[in-house]
């Protein structure tokens, strides 16, 4: 088939290359020219385990393109609108300006039985009303809405391999075209959800939620531990046993960050009061604020390792990304705690193995280094942000070698306490003793 991807960040870029290594012929499509030169030439403009060897093996097959020109979208059966949809500034809905954008564009390109498949997360209602508009000035084609769920650091597995598919429709035929896209994946027995598009809209910001609030949940029950010196990690294991909860997405740390579920916890919130029903998610408020809490308890903990004071003493901050394998610094509590701490006075090295240039973009008053030694030399204080195998691999003996002082934040509960304790180490986690 041939395909347009429109927008080609972190889902747009994997996913075209993806569709194009499963044999349809791809254009990528983006306004930053910067990126498409890369990704032309084979050279992602991020990091996405994976993602070079599809995106050349893409390329050297003739199967895929890139373009800066929406013009080249011209043809194709099935376009995707995979553009970013951020907070907007000053307040917490969504920022549509892009999809809108993106749409526009397209609609002159739109070949007759052509569906323009958004796959950007949106408010409820976007569809509806592109759909409307779609129908008035180019009727000949069809909108779907195809919600994406794929994580960062699996992007590829999870878009040549989704746990599902969903597909917001308001005809037959577009969900028919549709599944021709992902023949692959439902011939493997993908489970395949064909519904309007509102449901579809709210099954990904309903997962999103539900995601964060289950984080949410066990770092408000280790903020309990940590008045009564229970253990958080123990307790998501013993509750996590139980299918009905289930032990993933309960380890408790410095709370969730990225480009998606903190600006869609908040931008479902917007939507839902605009809806007349702020209070059916309020407590997603209680859910943002319990995540953000986190991350000052961090510094908390810093300035009382160091004796009410951060100024002045060199902090090494492992991890800058807000998950490891990836690059992405969006809301990453990992990059705001070493923002803050900085602010406070402390010395900070922060240390990333593949965020370094996306943080310093953000905040060039860090202090860098791609070297972990370098970051734990003379260091008054460690804090593990991002837990990066090479930081959960860290010898404790080793380390202690390194270091001013023998203080260490474990902000996600991946370090072995009794070990580092017993190298010397005065070690803290979060919400466990
Ligand atoms: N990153 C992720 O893991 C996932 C993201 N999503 C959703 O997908 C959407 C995109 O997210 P990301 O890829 O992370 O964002 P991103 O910021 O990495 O990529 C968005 C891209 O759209 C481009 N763009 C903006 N306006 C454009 C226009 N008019 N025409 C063509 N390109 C345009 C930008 O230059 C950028 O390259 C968001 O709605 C996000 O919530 C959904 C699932 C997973
Ligand atoms: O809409 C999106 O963009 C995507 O958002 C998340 O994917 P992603 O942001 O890549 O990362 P996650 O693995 O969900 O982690 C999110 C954050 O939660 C944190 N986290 C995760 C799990 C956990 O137990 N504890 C915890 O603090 C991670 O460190 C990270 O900061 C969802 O998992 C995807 O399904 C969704 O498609």
């Amino acid at each position: 088939m041939r395909i347009s991807v429109i927008g080609c960040g972190y889902l747009g870029a994997v996913h075209a290359a993806a569709m194009a290594e499963l044999g349809h012929v791809v254009v990528g499509v983006d306004v930053d020219e910067q990126k498409i030169a890369r990704l032309a030439v084979g050279d992602p403009p991020f990091f996405e385990p994976g993602l070079p060897e599809i995106l050349r093996s893409a390329l050297g097959s003739g199967r895929l393109r890139f373009s800066s020109d929406p013009a080249d979208a011209a043809g194709a059966e099935v376009h995707f609108l995979a553009v970013g949809t951020p907070q907007a500034a000053g307040g917490h809905a969504a920022d549509l300006r892009f999809v809108d954008a993106a749409f526009d564009a397209l609609l002159p390109h739109l070949a007759p039985g052509a569906v323009v498949a958004g796959k950007s997360t949106v408010p409820v209602g976007t569809a509806e009303r592109l759909a409307d508009r779609l129908a008035e000035v180019a009727p000949h084609a069809t909108l779907a809405w195809n919600p994406e769920f794929l994580r960062e650091g699996f992007a590829v597995k999870d878009t040549v391999q989704p746990d599902r598919l969903v597909y917001g429709v308001r005809s037959p035929e577009a969900s028919d075209v549709l599944d021709r896209v992902y023949a692959s994946a439902i011939e493997a027995g993908t489970p395949r959800i064909v519904t309007d598009f509102a449901t579809a809209e709210l099954v990904k910001v309903a997962a999103n939620a539900f995601l964060a609030t289950k984080i949410s949940f066990i770092n408000a029950m280790a903020e309990i531990a940590e008045t009564v010196g229970a253990d958080v990690t123990q307790l998501a294991d013993a509750i996590g046993h139980d299918t009905r909860i289930g032990r993933r997405f309960l380890n408790a740390g410095v709370g969730f960050g990225g480009g998606c579920l903190p600006k869609d916890i908040r931008a479902f919130t917007a939507r839902a009061e605009e809806l007349g029903r702020g209070e059916s998610v309020a407590f997603l408020k209680e859910v943002d604020a319990i995540n953000l809490r986190r991350r000052h308890r961090v510094v908390e903990l810093a300035r009382e390792l160091l004796g009410g004071s951060v100024h002045g003493r060199k902090v090494a901050v492992l991890g800058v990304t807000f998950k490891p394998d990836s690059d992405d610094v969006r809301d990453s509590p990992a990059l705001d705690i070493a923002v803050q701490l900085k602010g406070l006075g402390a010395d900070v090295v922060a240390v990333d193995p593949e965020g370094v240039e996306n943080a310093r973009a953000r905040h060039p008053q860090l202090e860098y280094s791609t070297s972990t030694a370098t970051a734990l030399d003379r260091a008054d204080l460690v804090v593990l942000a991002t837990e990066w195998a090479e930081y959960r691999a860290l010898d404790p003996a080793e380390t202690l070698r390194s270091v001013a002082a023998a203080r260490i934040i474990d902000g996600r509960n991946v370090l072995d306490p009794d070990a580092w304790r017993a190298a010397g180490w005065t070690y803290r986690g979060l919400g466990r003793p």
